[in-house]
């Protein structure tokens, strides 16, 4: 039984660490927190992220995975490209719940929820998070650290770019392309590619100019 570490004690690390607490085969060691030293769940915050590497070489857990989210896209990369480059091992969690095709790739770090799907030849780079009930269907390819909020469906050869953030229920027709640090609203319909980063809303989706999007919370606390 492997024992994995969670970055991040708040909304996002708790609901990551329930989904391994009921998976056989995945103990949750404790979190590494900066704001929180408590956890509301049962196990305990072991110290800051500076404390990862010396807690690791102490042997209180065997790999991490990011629990930093949508509001920290940017912390989110830096957390993981830090850790992995000195030398810590990331995990890489599939709930039995998900369906994944035998021919997808998932590099470290990936999260797939409950109720996912992923078919034939899909790629999720490192440190992709997908919420519960995601459809990512042949031929997809999702960059590094981006994240898909509940439901969301991509149909067959969709591109997704680095550090994005696809709102619950989004839907990407097939063969688009989104460019990295793109952001998708609730049940945004994307008919054409996302070819500019920024925040995509309607049905079907635009762009919305850049002045009229609430800045990112200074807060680590994340669902
Ligand atoms: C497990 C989990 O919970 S994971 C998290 C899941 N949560 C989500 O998916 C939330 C996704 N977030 C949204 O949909 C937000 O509305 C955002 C990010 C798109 C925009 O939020 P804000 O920056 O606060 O923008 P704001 O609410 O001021 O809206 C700006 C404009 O976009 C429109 N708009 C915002 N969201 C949407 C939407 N989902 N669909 C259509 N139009 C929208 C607004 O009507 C407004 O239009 P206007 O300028 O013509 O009046």
């Amino acid at each position: 039984m492997k024992r994995t570490a969670i970055i991040g004690a708040g909304a996002l690390g708790q609901q990551l660490a329930q989904h391994l607490r009921q998976t056989v085969g995945w103990q949750v060691a404790g979190f590494f927190d900066d704001w929180y030293a408590t956890s509301t769940g049962p196990e305990p915050v072991f110290g800051k992220v500076a404390d990862v590497a010396a807690a690791y070489a102490a042997g209180r857990f065997d790999n991490l995975l990011i629990g930093i989210g949508y509001h920290h896209m940017a912390r989110r990369q830096e957390l993981f490209e830090d850790l992995l480059a000195a030398g810590l091992p990331f995990a890489q969690f599939v709930h039995p719940a998900a369906y994944v095709d035998v021919s997808a790739v998932l590099a470290p770090g990936v999260f797939v929820s409950p109720g996912c799907i992923l078919d034939l030849n899909v790629r999720l780079e490192a440190n992709v998070l997908l919420y519960t009930g995601c459809i990512v269907a042949h031929d997809s390819a999702i960059g590094s650290h981006t994240i898909m909020g509940p439901g969301v469906r991509l149909a067959g050869r969709v591109r997704i770019g680095e550090r994005c953030f696809l709102g619950v229920g989004t839907t990407i027709i097939d063969s688009r392309t989104v460019v990295a640090d793109v952001r998708t609203g609730g049940g945004a319909v994307l008919i054409h590619d996302a070819d500019a980063s920024g925040t995509y809303v309607g049905v079907p989706a635009r762009r919305l100019p850049a002045h009229s999007i609430a800045p990112e919370s200074d807060s680590l606390e994340s669902c």
